[in-house]
């Protein structure tokens, strides 16, 4: 079988980083300032990635970050800023929460690969991520770099996530994984929302029955389901005991705390693309889905 757009752009995070890490001083201006109030907004794996990142600026003591799904966003708030991430620049909540909050004169500032879209109307300002663009339905490697991104802005050196991503994607995927009857994926601060990501990423290229929950809440009822066959993926830091918790119940754990958790996350789109391929399904063609979901 020929590889995948999905698997070529998965295979390129890597590269996309470093580049990332390249134009973030030139992107710094447009970006949260450190001490502002930020809401972060997106749909789907860019709200995902707005997760993931509102938690690391929190833990970077930059200011109150909030991470909302674009439809749910508090207009009641007050926010200094507002950070979109939308790949396509089209999702339609996403522009209708950005209009709104700029027509309320608060500022809006949208991450996205193509700037040549309606996007420019409901943000004041763009961080244009091209590079990492893609020709998949399904987001890997935007979300991934716009992340990225966001965490050079935040002071980080990514050197060893890119490294980690290299390996990550070479690396063998597990072989004694069994055939994804159903995985639970676990993260805690900003790896819960690569937990999310990861859970959607087998849900949207494999059709596979995930489900993704703060690494403590697994003992509050998600454990119900883990069993033989059932996959435990941990990203981060484990929580004491949650390895006996899954090898009680005859679950497979699955956790790689030697690499960075985004490089991680690399592995779990990996698996997506590995389990669709294995049910005979087209990655590149998930099963209901559109490249950007667009309301009338
Ligand atoms: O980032 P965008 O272009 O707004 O698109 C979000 C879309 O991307 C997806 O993650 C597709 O993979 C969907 O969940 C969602 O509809």
């Amino acid at each position: 079988m020929s590889e995948s757009l999905t698997a070529a752009e998965i295979a390129s995070q890597a590269d996309c980083w470093l580049r990332a890490a390249d134009i973030a001083a030139a992107a710094a201006g447009r970006l949260p300032q450190r001490g502002e109030r930020v809401a972060v907004v997106g749909c789907g794996t860019s709200w995902f990635m707005a997760q993931s990142y509102a938690a690391l600026r929190e833990q970077a003591g930059h200011g109150v970050t909030d991470a909302f799904a674009a439809s749910e966003f508090p207009f009641g708030r007050t926010y200094d800023s507002v950070l979109a991430i939308t790949r396509s620049g089209t999702t339609t909540e996403v522009l209708r929460a950005g209009t709104r909050l700029r027509s309320a004169g608060v500022p809006v500032v949208a991450i996205t690969a193509d700037p040549h879209t309606p996007v420019q109307e409901a943000a004041d300002q763009l961080v244009v991520l091209d590079f990492a663009d893609e020709r998949s339905v399904v987001q890997t490697r935007f979300a991934t770099t716009a992340l990225a991104l966001l965490r050079v802005h935040l002071g980080e050196d990514l050197t060893a996530a890119v490294a980690d991503a290299r390996t990550a994607v070479t690396a063998d995927l597990p072989g004694a994984l069994p055939a994804a009857e159903q995985t639970t994926f676990l993260g805690t601060g900003w790896t819960y929302g690569l937990a999310q990501e990861a859970a959607l990423k087998m849900r949207e290229a494999a059709g596979a029955w995930t489900e993704s929950y703060p690494a403590m809440e697994y003992r509050h009822g998600p454990v119900s389901i883990t069993g033989p066959g059932r996959t435990v993926w941990a990203f981060g830091a484990l929580p004491p005991g949650l390895a006996d918790d899954v090898a009680a119940v005859g679950g497979t754990l699955e956790a790689r705390q030697d690499l960075d958790p985004l490089a991680d996350l690399v592995r779990a789109q990996r698996l997506a693309v590995a389990v669709a391929e294995r049910k005979g399904l087209d990655p590149d063609r998930p099963r209901n889905l559109t490249r950007s979901v667009v309301l009338g």
